[in-house]
């Protein structure tokens, strides 16, 4: 499939002047806010987790921050029995539970004004057809123009029944020019061929610069801030390659379990859940050549550079580990073994954890390892990259001198103390020559007076906008399926994985991977 090309035939004068479509522009303009131009926002499986929990709220705090049109709606579309007033209240509900910003009456009076419901279900055409007149009356009511994005927060396996009902039913065109825009969810199917027949369903319907493949970690302030620290500055690109470089970790820890989710979860498994999708595209950012400019085409090209450099190891049995989680404490919690979650099978073979050594086969990166690691259940909530040095190759210091020397580090925090870490050698103050280890802080909180907005409300502004830079394209995604396709095969040869007490760091095994080759994991 053609690559994505930006949607955006009515921008606004605002819209062609943000930051990523000219980067040449004056600076003064990068103060201007985005605002979306008039468009609803519709959102199938609007009652589910992550609609609860991330997307209302963030519709709302986009709202707040006064980055929503005057003619803007909101339409949930549901299987529930509810009024518009009924779905209005759930609204707000999750709004005041889950929201950044805090509640405003104005905002809220704004906002709820645009909220209509739809009930029905995903193979239903006259549910359809009811969407289809609703957003007709939100244009005339509310001046939303014809412009509609339609966010498929559902169940993968719904990918291509929502997609075909919204062609069947018109919505997936306009007749009058107005735009339409889909913003499908991860995971993009579970392997390269499923990946491949779902992209032929998802571009028989739409448009392909009207498809935007959210992945929200490239939504997150710190991801965006890595670009930053590698190419706004000059003191760590000379340093970032096979020459200095020894080996980079990419943790995503998560101290959370699987929750209500079971039935997504089991038989997807922790690396086609984020590993696929949230850190390849981390060790894409941090790998990558510097783009031309950060259009949506620089960016993807140096991102698909990198991710077809990837080399999967041949020795799988050495390099990958699994774990699955077992009772144990979450801090002063007892919380169950994954086996006994609700909706499990008891004898799933579903990973909760997954390491992976992936090598990059440029110039750059020869001979550099890239460690990815993933679970659930963890010591702690903790997403960081952490790019590590080689030794010095001599310290002109008594061996003494140097012994709680480790190698130096820059640490690219995520979440959820976001900020950078370098951790160097410096003298211990005293009569001695000692030498240990200490961290440089940067810190948001400290350093800005600006708040991080959410990555669903970066990304949801940026779907109305029509601005595509942080969505991955069909190649990105099938290249990701490439790398994590001989892992799975390899790992459905294999039994159980390997059990870890929940509230530690994993199996044994994923030490015992690093170990071998003379490296132990960071202890965030
Ligand atoms: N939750 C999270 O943290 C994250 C989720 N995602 C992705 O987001 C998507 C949604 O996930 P999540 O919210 O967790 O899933 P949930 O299972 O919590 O929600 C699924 C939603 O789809 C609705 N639904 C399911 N089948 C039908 C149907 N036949 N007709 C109408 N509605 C239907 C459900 O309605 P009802 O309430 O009636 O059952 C519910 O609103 C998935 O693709 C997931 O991979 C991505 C990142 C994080
Ligand atoms: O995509 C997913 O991400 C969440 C974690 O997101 P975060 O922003 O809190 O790091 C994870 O819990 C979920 O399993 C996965 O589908």
């Amino acid at each position: 499939m053609a690559e994505p090309k930006p949607a955006q035939p009515q921008a606004s004068a605002q819209q062609a002047s943000t930051p990523w479509h000219n980067p040449l522009r004056d600076s003064r303009d990068l103060r201007l806010p985005r605002i979306a131009g008039p468009c609803s926002l519709v959102i199938f499986g609007v009652t589910g987790d992550l609609s609860k929990k991330k997307l209302l709220p963030a519709v709302y705090d986009l709202a707040n921050r006064g980055l929503l049109p005057v003619n803007f709606g909101l339409v949930g579309f549901g299987r529930r029995d509810w009024t518009n007033e009924q779905f209005a209240a759930f609204v707000e509900e999750n709004v005041r539970a889950h929201s950044r910003t805090p509640f405003n009456e104005a905002t809220w009076k704004f906002l709820s004004g645009g909220i209509r419901f739809v009930q029905g279900t995903f193979d239903d055409p006259a549910a359809f057809q009811r969407l289809s007149q609703t957003v007709s009356e939100l244009d005339s009511e509310r001046g939303t123009q014809g412009n509609h994005a339609f966010y498929m927060s559902v169940p993968p396996r719904a990918f291509p029944t929502v997609s075909k009902m919204l062609r069947d039913s018109g919505l997936s065109h306009s007749q009058s020019g107005a735009w339409r825009r889909v913003i499908i969810e991860k995971p993009f199917g579970h392997d390269l061929q499923s990946a491949k027949e779902l992209d032929r369903v998802v571009s028989d319907v739409f448009d392909p610069g009207s498809v935007f493949r959210i992945d929200h970690y490239l939504g997150k302030e710190t991801v965006q801030n890595l670009l930053a620290l590698r190419f706004a500055n000059m003191m760590f690109e000379p340093i970032w390659n096979a020459n200095y470089v020894d080996h980079v970790q990419i943790t995503m820890a998560e101290d959370i379990g699987i929750g209500g989710r079971a039935g997504y979860y089991d038989g997807i498994g922790a690396a086609r859940d984020v590993i696929q999708n949230h850190l390849l595209q981390l060790l894409a950012l941090t790998a990558m050549e510097e783009p031309v400019s950060f259009s949506a085409a620089d960016l993807t090209a140096e991102k698909t550079k990198v991710l077809s450099a990837v080399r999967v190891p041949h020795d799988l049995a050495h390099t990958t580990a699994r774990g699955q989680y077992a009772a144990g404490w979450q801090g002063s919690e007892k919380v169950i073994g994954y086996l006994d979650e609700k909706g499990i099978d008891p004898n799933s073979r579903t990973e909760t954890y997954a390491a992976i050594r992936l090598d990059i086969d440029t110039r750059r990166w020869a001979g550099v390892p890239f460690y990815l690691r993933t679970g659930k259940r963890l010591g702690k909530r903790v997403t960081e990259i952490a790019v590590v040095f080689k030794r010095a190759p001599h310290l002109p210091f008594e061996q003494t001198a140097t012994r709680e020397l480790g190698q130096n580090a820059v640490v690219i925090r995520v979440q959820p103390d976001e900020g950078i870490t370098l951790r160097f050698g410096a003298k211990v103050p005293g009569t001695a020559m000692e030498v240990r280890d200490v961290s440089m802080d940067f810190n948001y909180g400290s350093s800005f007076t600006e708040a991080s907005p959410e990555a669903y409300e970066r990304l949801i502004l940026d779907v109305l906008l029509g601005d595509p830079p942080l969505f991955p394209t069909t190649r990105e995604v099938e290249l990701s399926w490439e790398i994590l396709d001989p892992i799975e095969q390899y790992w459905a040869t294999l039994g159980q994985p390997q059990p870890y007490r929940a509230g530690t760091w994993g199996p044994k095994e994923a030490d015992e991977m690093l170990a071998r080759e003379g490296r132990m994991w960071r202890m965030p």
